[in-house]
């Protein structure tokens, strides 16, 4: 199916600095222009900036030699519309860089729930789904908050500080020597907490993903957690993770009071070497006390800026490391994606047969469930398999779709081994239904609609006359309009199958493996939910993991799965006649049905 192999248990993984700058650029594709234009509005306002402090202390020189009032209103008026301009431009600077960054954001966002959605099942599985959530819920929120917090300090405090810097040149090179003699200080208190600040928040980004695993693991099993009071032996490993989480923020609190420490030494040192060079410089008439004026303030402004940038550091280094996660998730998809690409030069099956070939297969984490299988089904065939429970059915079921690859052997559709035939075709042709059926948030129409877009109101009432659907759902409070899945109208066992064989018929697959979907159903709804399957399977080939024999004897042929081997297969009839366990099966389960 892919070429990428993960480990069970393995979570997504997380982007180095090169992915998540790649990642990061893809989100701002084709807005180049935007970009360009907030640019220039940024840099204008950053030189407005300079303006007034330009402008006092051109006032002193005035005033120091003894220059008329005309040029101190001129100087007056060029600082009114400095700081005007400063003023209206840093707003819309800063409202177009967070609009800039947000789009970029809700891009990334959308493209990694789209590409997720795509993720082969197993991977997700063996991830975990709280980890997958954590990245869309608390990754997402973190990138968010950084950019909330980034927005002004980047829109701002970047390109004052640069042209600050500009302006300290232009006024002497001395000034500037100065700061370069400063900064490091600065640079060295910001590289430690670069250094220091990343793994602690990669650590506590990754404990967060695992207290949401064990959170949804627990929500899901809320029943079981109910009726057997397990919330206590659960709330184990949360309190654990949140622990972790609490002592890993509290040592990035630590690594940030140790850069403000820093900072704030940079900044008395700074403001103490400008003053002495200033005063050495007017002593020895090589500038006059207006431009050391005009530095004190360009410094003064300096310092804001610069502080403003290392306090967002705290917010960035936060938020890369959310983006990284992201960033890996997205990689990750795009490489299943790219891998599933070059199928699309697979030859097309031919026919609806599915062959598996000596099939074997084990889950990473234990021993072989499959041992060696063949089996084919025919087109148009439908094959039932049954078996004692833990048999390997569901198992075998999952490979034969492809949802797990055999650890060897081969299984084709149409004459292509089905790893061959990307996820896209595949699941267009092969349907696998599931034990745990599910109805997705929204109507019921929206429901319907997931499996085919385009279906109008009829067809929908068409396909679920055909289910024996249409008189429960004519009579939900809205019809097709009702609000069903988590927090809408409940729908029973047997409802929700119903609508998930609706769903099949609009799939419209070549080949359909139906996981037990009748075992949920009370054995009163159970024949109406028989038949309703039986509707939906008509014309296509399927295989049935069947709970119920009757359901079993039904099709065209009945294989008889032990310990991960196919042990018996034949007809109801022959395998009855045989007498052997089949048979043995049968007589057992006639005398339970007539019993009920
Ligand atoms: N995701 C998994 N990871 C590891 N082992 C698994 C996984 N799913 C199933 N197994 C193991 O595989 C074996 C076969 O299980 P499987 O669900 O395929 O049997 P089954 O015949 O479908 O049973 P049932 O009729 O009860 O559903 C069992 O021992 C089970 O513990």
């Amino acid at each position: 199916m892919t070429t990428t192999s993960v480990r069970a248990g393995e979570r997504f993984r997380t982007a180095d600095a090169r992915g998540t700058v790649r990642v990061a650029r893809s989100a701002f594709a084709g807005k180049g222009r935007v970009a360009f234009g907030v640019f220039v509005v940024l840099v204008i306002g950053a030189a407005a900036g300079l303006v007034t402090p330009w402008a006092m202390g051109r006032s002193v020189d005035v005033v120091l030699e003894g220059g008329d009032l005309t040029d101190i209103a001129w100087l007056a008026g060029a600082m009114v519309v400095g700081v005007i301009v400063f003023a209206v431009l840093s707003g819309l600077g800063l409202m177009l860089t967070s609009q800039l960054f947000e789009t970029g954001l809700a891009r990334l966002r959308e493209r990694m729930l789209a590409a997720a959605m795509r993720l082969p099942l197993a991977r997700i599985e063996s991830a975990g789904s709280g980890d997958l959530v954590s990245r869309a819920t608390d990754d997402v929120a973190q990138v968010s908050s950084a950019i909330r917090e980034a927005a002004p300090a980047i829109s701002g405090a970047l390109f004052t500080v640069v042209l600050t810097m500009l302006g300290l040149a232009v006024l002497d090179w001395r000034f500037l020597i100065v700061l370069i003699v400063v900064l490091p200080v600065h640079y060295l208190g910001a590289r430690m907490y670069t250094r220091d600040a990343p793994p602690i928040y990669q650590q506590s980004r990754v404990a967060m993903g695992e207290r949401a695993h064990h959170v949804l693991g627990g929500i899901r099993g809320l029943p079981t957690v109910h009726a057997f009071d397990l919330g206590p032996a659960l709330a184990g490993p949360i309190d654990e993770h949140s622990w972790w989480v609490a002592r890993w923020e509290l040592r990035a609190r630590i690594v940030v009071n140790r850069l403000f420490g820093r900072v704030n030494l940079a900044e008395f040192l700074g403001m103490a070497s400008i003053l002495f060079v200033g005063f050495l410089l007017v002593d020895s008439d090589a500038i006059t006390v207006g431009v050391t004026t005009t530095a004190m303030l360009f410094f003064l402004r300096l310092f804001g800026p610069l502080g403003q940038l290392l306090m967002v550091m705290d917010s960035l280094q936060s938020g890369l490391a959310s983006l990284s996660r992201i960033a890996g998730l997205i990689e990750e998809c795009e490489e299943y994606e790219d891998a599933d690409r070059e199928h699309t030069d697979a030859p097309e099956p031919v026919g609806r047969v599915l062959v598996a070939r000596d099939v074997h297969f084990g889950y990473d984490t234990g021993p072989e469930i499959v041992h060696g299988v063949d089996l084919k089904i025919g087109d148009g065939e439908h094959v039932a398999l049954v078996g004692a429970s833990g048999a390997g059915k569901t198992t075998f079921a999952a490979v034969l779709a492809g949802v797990h690859p055999a650890s060897s052997g081969t299984v084709t559709f149409g004459g292509v081994p089905i790893g061959e035939l990307g996820d896209e075709r595949r699941t267009r042709e092969i349907a696998l239904v599931t034990q745990e059926v599910h109805v997705f948030s929204g109507s019921v129409r929206n429901d319907l609609r997931m499996a085919a877009p385009d279906a109008s109101d009829g067809e929908l009432v068409g396909v679920l006359e055909r289910v024996g659907a249409h008189g429960w759902v004519s009579r939900l409070p809205s019809g097709l309009d009702t609000e069903v899945g988590s927090g809408g109208h409940v729908l029973t066992p047997m409802q929700e199958q119903q609508l998930a064989l609706a769903r099949l018929i609009l799939l419209d697959p070549a080949l359909v493996i139906l996981d037990e979907a009748t075992a949920d159903a009370g054995s009163a709804g159970a024949d109406e939910l028989e038949a309703s399957a039986e509707e939906a399977l008509r014309g296509r080939s399927a295989l049935i993991v069947a709970h119920r024999l009757s359901q079993a004897a039904r099709a065209d042929r009945i294989v008889l799965m032990d310990d991960g081997r196919i042990v018996e297969q034949g007809s109801h009839d022959e395998l009855v006649g045989r007498g052997g366990r089949y048979a043995r099966l049968w007589a057992a389960w006639s005398v339970g049905r007539s019993g009920e």
